[in-house]
């Protein structure tokens, strides 16, 4: 029998498919499920069962060229200088581009460069092709060697906090990497423990060599972490929270890496509201948290939320809605703790 695991991109539901020989025959999945292909000796059908779902039936699938033909035809493919790719990636700037239609399509990402004293200049990226099933493998965990965890989502959606209180729990054992920072050192930090301090001139050269894999603006002065400071927390033998900007995965998605991502989710309007109000939950703004959340910043969470999950989703191990603050906390502690005694899920690519 086949061996492939894969994991899907998409959605499927056979009842909604006219293409199907025979509905009853078809599987339906989730986008992120993994799935056993049993076979794949009809290159238009393939058969596959999912992973981990007890002794399920195997059932017919769109094999990936039938799949890709349909994505293809559903968003026509776009030149970089159509002026509909144009306006669609200016409406997605303000996230560095990210939200240009996913599909299974060629897509260009515009990123944001700082280019001096916090101006921004654009730049285009290489293509991002994403597949209908990519191939993954089990990763058995070696001790005292911890993939690393990274937070995605909304601005405000809680991952700040999140973060701290891992740290608080376990101090030591997740460590987010050292920061590199323009912002002038108070007296009592070192420069290299939690902020590396250096130069804005010396950071904005770095920024536009491209020598950070992250990097942001706050109050004036300006954040940034390379991979050289993520992999000395993994070589330290500590897990590695990170929660970067979106535009930040497809580097940070590496094998080298070979990190976790978590999609941390806010509820909807109504729940989210309630939660956040009751909890006296504060926006950040230039570092600190002073302004309570207005339905607009609500709203504004939920769709900046819908659209990182729109561009970004292939990248996502596991979704997590951040409703109850404690009981997110205690799900992030089951996952790290699964992902160091457990085999886990990745693209077959890094492991060879
Ligand atoms: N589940 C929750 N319930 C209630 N309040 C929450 C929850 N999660 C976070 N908060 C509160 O929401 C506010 C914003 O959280 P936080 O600053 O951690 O978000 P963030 O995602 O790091 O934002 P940013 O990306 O803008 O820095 C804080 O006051 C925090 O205490």
């Amino acid at each position: 029998m086949s061996q492939v695991r894969v994991r899907a991109h998409f959605d499927y539901n056979p009842k909604d498919d006219k293409l199907i020989p025979c509905k009853e025959a078809g599987l339906s999945f989730k986008k992120g499920d993994i799935l056993h292909i049993v076979s794949q000796e009809d290159a238009t059908w393939w058969q596959a069962r999912i992973e981990g779902g007890g002794r399920t039936r195997a059932g017919l699938i769109p094999g990936k060229q039938l799949q890709e033909k349909r994505e293809a035809t559903k968003v026509s493919p776009v030149s970089p200088e159509s002026p509909s790719t144009k306006d669609k990636e200016q409406k997605g700037h303000r996230m560095g581009g990210m939200f240009s239609p996913k599909s299974l399509v060629r897509r260009t990402r515009r990123v944001k460069r700082i280019v001096s004293c916090g101006q921004l200049a654009e730049d285009t990226e290489p293509e991002e092709i994403v597949t209908p099933y990519e191939d993954v493998t089990q990763y058995y965990p070696k001790a005292g060697v911890y993939r690393p965890i990274i937070l995605i989502g909304p601005p405000g959606v809680g991952r700040k906090t999140l973060v701290q209180r891992l740290m608080s729990l376990r101090s030591g054992h997740f460590k987010t990497p050292v920061t590199s920072t323009s912002r002038p050192k108070k007296v009592t930090e070192i420069s290299g423990e939690t902020f590396a301090f250096v130069a804005r001139d010396e950071m904005e050269r770095d920024i536009n060599s491209n020598r950070f894999v992250d990097h942001w603006e706050v109050g004036g002065h300006l954040y940034a972490t390379s991979m050289e400071q993520i992999i000395s927390v993994v070589n330290e033998g500590s897990v590695g929270i990170i929660s970067p900007q979106p535009q930040a995965l497809k580097q940070l998605h590496v094998a080298e890496l070979k990190p976790y991502v978590i999609f941390i989710k806010p509820p909807a309007f109504e729940r989210l509201k309630q939660g956040r109000t009751a909890a006296n939950a504060k926006l950040c703004s230039g570092g600190v948290w002073s302004q309570t959340f207005k339905d607009d910043d609500f709203r504004e969470m939920l769709h900046t939320a819908d659209k990182i999950e729109t561009s970004c989703s292939h990248y996502f191990d596991c979704v997590l809605v951040n409703e109850d603050l404690q009981e997110t906390v205690e799900e992030l502690c089951h996952i790290a703790d699964r992902l160091e005694l457990e085999p886990s899920w990745m693209p077959s690519v890094w492991l060879q």
